[in-house]
């Protein structure tokens, strides 16, 4: 058997015993389990957590281990630049080694190219190795966690830590991190897209299921790692993990490649219209230099050298190296950055919507009244709020902190009678409403608290000075009109309702929650921070409007957001957009600031409408009923004290929920944005000069324009001067304006300052020929004997090595910028440092040893001449062409 087959079967061996288990758990008694785990209802202890780490391993998926660092190394060597030295390498080493005279055997051409494969591989290596290093370590700064009873209590682990065995509890929100048995449940509804494909939640139950005919995805009382739960809580016990878990076996089938960012296929886009040019061009030059020198191995040498050396070969690992760069830049600033390739359209943000608890107010809710509904402050609503708030667990959330806070600063909770949970309905976004089911020795009550509109809908009866009277409409009108005014003085209100000896079942559903007496409402603090107005305004700034988009009613809304200055003036609801054609939408969101009472799915058509108006739109939340409208933005921001989904969902992660940060970032971005563009255009447009420099050379020359092996090494030089770009500085002017990628400007780019350049190198070209290298070697071309001619080839290669070499790295100073390079805008040091340092090494490299391996030939100083007078030229000239540009397209980068 094949070592690949034997281990696939291994791995198919491994899932087969993952499935059984799975079974086995599915249709065994929970009691029974538990025994068998070893376990109990106080969960593991420390001793155990560590016994069951050693027997089955971490909670990982292999694919999200580490590539051997060897094995990165090596891969570094595999691209299409090494692979062409390396056959340059193999026919020296034949013709100067093997086949050469006894004697007279010359290795040194070979060492260098090697010196080269080194040298690039090296580079590109550490550049990607550091980039990944990087982003490794940012993303374990935002680690998923998850509640786990080990210990006789409940605590947040990350994922990676669980163990086989171990009692994870589940609600609304997690990310559920391995395949479970679900021990008992309430309300659980599970997504499992990412596993089955399908989007709408199944329920899952905790009661044993035996049927052995199921597909194990169809198991009604398992859950499976990389689904999340939609609504519910749950406690479960872990019977797989890591790899041997459906996901992983899943994960392993589909290697993972997200689908191309309009970043990737911008880039993808130039790049092959750059190698479609050379795909013409090079086999031209290959026809015209065979003919002229009848050399024709160097000739095909010479055409691949162009044709590698002009592929922006370096162009992934310089973006990458950007963007890596970028991304711990913006760590600095408390933003994580999970995908790098996020950064570019982070930049290019112009609209930010964001929800609004925690993002422009604080982050805390305060309680201030537990009112009847005469407006009297009333203990037994602040009792029931508390029951209420205290025992369900479906929902983590900001006003359930609040009422639980205030009770027991206020000394109440001792005075509560001894109730007991029965049972909850949780929350969800549509009822906007939650219930609890307690009891003591005398009765039974559900308690419910939600959106004042929806508590109405549900309610009956209101209880008001000790009796009960009906809901009328003119009741109901004066209490809207009440929760109004609180409102407008910047209150949430949630309203409280109970029923008195409900359904004599234990369990309870949505359709307990009719015919209940209002009791009350609770009312919360949840003022605007005091830097969102200015954090609003600076964001304006920089060309990012800011829209708040709330599940929360117009009230409030409206009171906090006038007083961060965001335009209120209309205020689009839920129920306006579910009326609203696309069309009608579509001109409603350009102009309209602030969205209230919005479900999540209206969330998501907000974003989307934006995005028809050519909008690269921002959605920045924390909650569950935010998830699908981050995934759904172009960038997707969350904060590191989100539910895990919506964690999952975004690309950027905030350590601190604070609009100020994300300003910083969003300038971050465009810088990094700004260097990567800069790369791209340069390097695009002086390979794009260059082809025609080398096919017009080819047409008139008698020999190689230049030496396969020195265009090589020109090109790594240049190179080598790159790296520094993720470092250099970007124009304060280039900063204010969302920038957003842009592949037509590129291309015009190309066509404008790629010519420009090849005007020099003809002139160079004619000095040299018909000027300086007559004059160097004593006559012209045609005149001198073939070895004179051999001589008069190299000072012409020399010289153009030399030109080509202050052009192109010039040029990265004059068209970093609009202004003038040098005087009105300025590199970075290190960029300044290595653009000086390939210059000098270049130039010098001639008149050494090396220089004369590589045929160089010591250029005499009044070749110098030439050279700064074409520089000066060529710096005039640039400008004046960038001017136009600018004139004529706006702007430069
Ligand atoms: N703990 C809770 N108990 C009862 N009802 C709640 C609770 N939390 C929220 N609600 C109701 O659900 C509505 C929507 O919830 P929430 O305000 O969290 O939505 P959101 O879109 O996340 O808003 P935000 O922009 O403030 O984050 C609230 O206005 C409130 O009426
Ligand atoms: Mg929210």
């Amino acid at each position: 058997m094949s070592r690949k087959a034997d281990i696939e079967n291994k791995e198919r061996q491994l899932n087969q015993s993952a499935m059984a288990q799975l079974f086995h758990a599915a249709s065994a008694d929970s009691e029974a389990l538990l025994t068998e785990y070893q376990n109990s209802e106080s969960g593991f202890d420390d001793a155990r957590v560590l016994a069951m780490r050693q027997k089955y391993g971490e909670n990982r998926l292999t694919h999200q281990r580490k590539v051997p660092t060897i094995v990165q190394f090596l891969l570094a060597f595999t691209d299409p630049f090494t692979i062409v030295l390396f056959v340059l390498a193999i026919i020296s080493f034949v013709s100067n080694v093997l086949l050469a005279p006894a004697g007279q055997q010359d290795p040194s051409t070979v060492i260098i190219i090697l010196v080269l494969i080194f040298i690039s591989g090296t580079l590109r290596f550490v550049q990607q190795y550091r980039s990944k290093k990087s982003a490794d370590s940012l993303n374990e700064m935002v680690k998923t966690k998850i509640d786990v009873m080990r210990n006789g209590k409940v605590t947040e682990v990350p994922i990676t830590e669980i163990v086989v065995g171990d009692l994870v509890v589940l609600s609304a929100g997690d990310m559920i991190p391995a395949d479970v048995r679900l021990i008992s449940v309430k309300d659980l509804f599970v997504s499992q897209a990412p596993l089955t494909g399908e989007s709408t939640p199944v329920e899952k139950y905790a009661a044993t299921d035996s049927n052995k005919n199921d597909d194990v995805l169809d198991l009604s009382n398992v859950a499976f790692m990389g689904s999340n739960v939609i609504s519910g809580s749950a406690t479960s016990l872990v019977v797989n993990i890591g790899d041997t878990t459906m996901f992983g076996a899943v994960a392993q089938d589909i290697a993972e490649k997200p689908p191309l960012t309009s970043f990737d296929k911008g880039i993808n886009s130039v790049s092959w219209l750059l190698i479609r040019l050379m795909l013409v061009m090079v086999p031209i030059v290959f026809v015209l230099n065979g003919i002229h020198s009848n050399d024709w191995l160097n000739a095909f040498l010479f055409a691949l050298s162009v044709a590698v050396g002009l592929t922006p070969a370096m162009l992934p690992t310089i973006v990458t190296t950007n963007l890596a760069k970028g991304a711990v830049m913006l760590s600095k600033k408390k933003v994580i950055v999970k995908n790098i390739d996020a950064i570019q359209n982070f930049g290019g943000m112009d609209v930010l919507c964001t929800d609004k608890t925690g993002t422009i107010t604080q982050d805390k809710v305060v309680l201030m009244h537990a009112y009847d509904v005469n407006g009297d402050e009333s203990d037994r609503v602040l009792e029931y709020g508390y029951l209420n708030s205290n025992f369900q667990t479906g929902l983590k959330n900001l006003m359930d902190v609040a009422i639980i806070d205030y009770a027991q600063e206020q000394d109440k909770v001792e005075q509560y009678k001894e109730f007991v949970k029965v049972d909850e309905i949780p929350f969800d976004f549509t009822r906007r409403r939650m219930s609890v089911v307690v009891k003591d020795s005398q009765q039974r009550i559900l308690i419910t608290k939600g959106a004042i509109e929806e508590m109405l809908s549900v309610c009956t009866l209101v209880e008001s000075e000790g009796k009960t009277v009906n809901l009328t409409d003119e009741l109901r009108q004066q209490i809207l009109a009440q929760v109004v005014k609180y409102n407008a003085d910047g209150l949430r209100v949630l309203g409280l309702a109970y029923k008195n000896e409900p359904a004599l079942e234990d369990t309870f559903s949505v359709q307990d929650e009719s015919e209940m007496v209002l009791l009350g409402y609770l009312s919360f603090l949840d003022p605007p921070k005091d830097s969102a107005k200015t954090a609003i305004a600076s964001l304006k700034q920089y060309g990012v409007q800011v829209k708040i988009l709330t599940g929360d009613n117009d009230g409030v809304t409206k009171t906090v957001c006038h007083e961060v200055g965001l335009n209120v003036d209309r205020i689009l609801l839920g129920s306006d957009i579910a009326r609203m054609s696309k069309e009608e939408l579509d001109k409603a969101t350009e102009t309209v600031d602030v969205f209230a009472k919005l479900s999540p799915t209206q969330k998501v058509e907000v974003v989307e409408s934006l995005r028809r108006n050519k909008h690269v739109v921002g959605f920045m939340g924390d909650g569950i009923n935010d998830a699908a409208a981050i995934k759904q933005a172009d960038v997707g921001i969350s904060v590191d004290t989100a539910v895990d989904i919506a964690k999952e969902a975004a690309p950027i992660i905030l350590l601190e929920k604070n609009l100020m940060v994300l300003k910083d970032g969003v300038i971050e971005g465009r810088k990094t944005y700004g260097n990567i563009i800069k790369y791209i255009k340069m390097t695009l447009s002086s390979n794009f000069g260059n082809i025609f420099s080398i096919v017009i050379a080819s047409i008139f020359l008698p020999f190689l324009p230049m030496l396969p092996i020195q265009i090589l090494v020109l090109n790594l030089i240049y190179d080598i001067s790159c790296t520094a770009i993720p470092w250099d500085n970007v124009d304060v002017e280039f900063l204010v304006k969302p920038r957003d990628w842009n592949a037509k400007s590129i291309k015009s780019y190309m066509v404008w300052l790629g010519p420009t350049s090849s005007i020099f190198d003809i002139t160079t070209f004619i000095m040299l020929f018909f000027v300086l290298c007559p004059l160097f070697v004593g006559g012209s071309y045609s005149s001198i004997n073939s070895e004179q001619q051999l001589l008069f080839a190299a000072f012409f290669h020399t010289g153009w090595f030399v030109e080509s070499l202050w052009t192109q790295t010039l040029v990265i100073h004059m068209i970093r910028t609009p202004k003038i390079p040098f005087i009105q805008s300025r590199a970075s040091l290190p960029m300044f440092v290595f653009t000086t340092l390939g210059i000098l090494i270049g130039t010098v490299l001639p008149y050494t040893e090396i220089g004369a391996i590589l045929k160089m030939e010591p250029l005499p100083a009044i070749y110098y001449a030439l050279l700064v007078g074409t520089i000066l030229l060529y710096i005039v000239l640039v400008t004046v062409v960038k001017k136009l540009y600018v004139k004529k397209y706006k702007e430069l980068l």
